[in-house]
Formats: C-alpha cells, structure tokens, sequence
C-alpha cells in the first residue's frame, strides 16, 4: 500500500520545520521526515537538512537523484528520490515543500496532501528576527516574499485544496492539529481535503 505524501508549504519562519518534526516523532514508525537539501549553511536546529554547495545540487539534480528540485531565497531545494522507496513501502513521507513550487509537486505526485501553515504576519517577523539565521536584508526579502504570495493568494480564491494549520499559538497546537487530521484519513485513501488556499483551518 502506499503512503500519502505531506507536503508542508508555508512562508520562511512560519514553524515548518518545527512543525515536521513533532509530527514526524508523534507518528514515528509510520512517517519518514524527508531530508531537505540546501544550498546554504546549516544551524544546529536543522537535523532534517543537508547542505551541498550550488555546483553539488546541480551535479544530483543531473543524475536524477532528485525526487523535486526548486530554487527560492537565492537558494536551490530539493529532497531525494528516496522518498518514492518509502511511499512505495506505504511509509507517510513528510517534507518541507514550496508554494512556488507546488504546481509542479501536483503534477509529479497527483495524490499529494498540501498543507499550508500560517502565521501572523507581526509574529512571522519576529519569528526570523529571534532566529537569528539571516540578516535583516534577508529576513525583509523573506517577509517581502511572503506579502506577494499573501496578496496572490486573494485574488485567487480558486486555489485548489490544501489544508490550511495556524502556526500563530503554541507549536503543539499546529502538531496536535495536523497530526489528527492524518490519523483520522485513512492511508489508503486520497485524504478529503475540503477548501482551498483561502481556508483558515481553526480546530
Ligand atoms: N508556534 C510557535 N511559537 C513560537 N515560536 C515558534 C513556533 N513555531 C516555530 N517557532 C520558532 O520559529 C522559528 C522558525 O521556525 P522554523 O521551524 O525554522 O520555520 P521554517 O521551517 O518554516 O522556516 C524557530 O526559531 C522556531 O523555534
Ligand atoms: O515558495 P516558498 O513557499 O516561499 O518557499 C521557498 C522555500 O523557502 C522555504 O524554506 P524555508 O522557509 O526553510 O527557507 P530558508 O530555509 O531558506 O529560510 C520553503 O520550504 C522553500 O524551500
């Protein structure tokens, strides 16, 4: 049987990584948290990320390594093909995904379950800011960024389904809330998402 593909798509700093973690130990042994790789240095609170330099990802990406690649932030991403092993082996895979890139993520994996985290926009600033990992120049690219995809995001309120988890309280609550929605859709089944882009999802 095969596993469902999540992928979490949010702006920098809305908790993503944070989020897939706690999801990925609540669901330990069923879930595989699939490695990001980037091409920047890593902080220690990274443990789910591989950082290779530009000529590096370029050269994987060339020998087909690569299960999705995309570029953002002056960065490339991307995550292995290994997680087609785990999918096959009906493992629920979990990553770190883009918004940009999410048409072609559909398009490569049909059945993917999109996620959207969310997070007030004040929050999000000091979110980066008390992160530390960029510098003020980045952190305003990366909230500049996000204010386009917000905006976007309102004049298209035909988005197709993604479930949308707020970020903007305590972490546990987005954990708590993403993992009850994949316990209770059955891992044989394309998940019923409800809404759209524009959806706030409140439980
Ligand atoms: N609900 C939350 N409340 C407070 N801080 C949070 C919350 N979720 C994440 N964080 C913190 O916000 C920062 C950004 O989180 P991170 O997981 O790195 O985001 P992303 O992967 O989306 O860039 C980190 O310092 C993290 O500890
Ligand atoms: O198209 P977008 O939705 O804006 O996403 C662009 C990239 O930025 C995000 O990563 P993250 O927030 O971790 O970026 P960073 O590691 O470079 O801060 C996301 O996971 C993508 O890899």
């Amino acid at each position: 049987m095969a596993g469902r593909l999540i992928y979490l798509m949010g702006p920098s700093g809305s908790g993503k990584d944070t989020v897939l973690q706690g999801v990925a130990d609540l669901l330990a042994g069923s879930a595989y948290l699939a490695p990001r790789i980037v091409t920047r240095p890593l902080t220690p609170t990274e443990p789910s990320c591989v950082s290779v330099s530009l000529s590096e990802f370029e050269h994987m990406e060339s020998c087909g390594l690569l299960a999705m690649a995309w570029r953002a932030n002056g960065l490339a991403y991307g995550v292995f093909n290994d997680i087609n092993d785990h999918l096959l082996a009906g493992w629920d895979v979990l990553l770190n995904g883009s918004r940009a890139y999410l048409h072609e993520a559909r398009q490569r994996y049909p059945d993917l379950l999109p996620v959207l985290l969310t997070v007030e926009p004040a929050l999000l600033r000091q979110r980066l800011q008390d992160r530390g990992r960029e510098d003020a120049e980045e952190v305003s690219r990366r909230l500049e960024r996000n204010a386009r995809f917000c905006r976007e995001l309102d004049e298209d309120s035909k988005g197709a389904p993604v479930l949308v988890v707020d970020n903007s309280n305590e972490v546990d609550h987005a954990i708590q809330t993403l993992y009850a929605y994949l316990k209770q859709s059955d891992a044989s089944e394309r998940p019923g998402l409800h809404d759209t882009f524009n959806y706030r999802h409140t439980a």
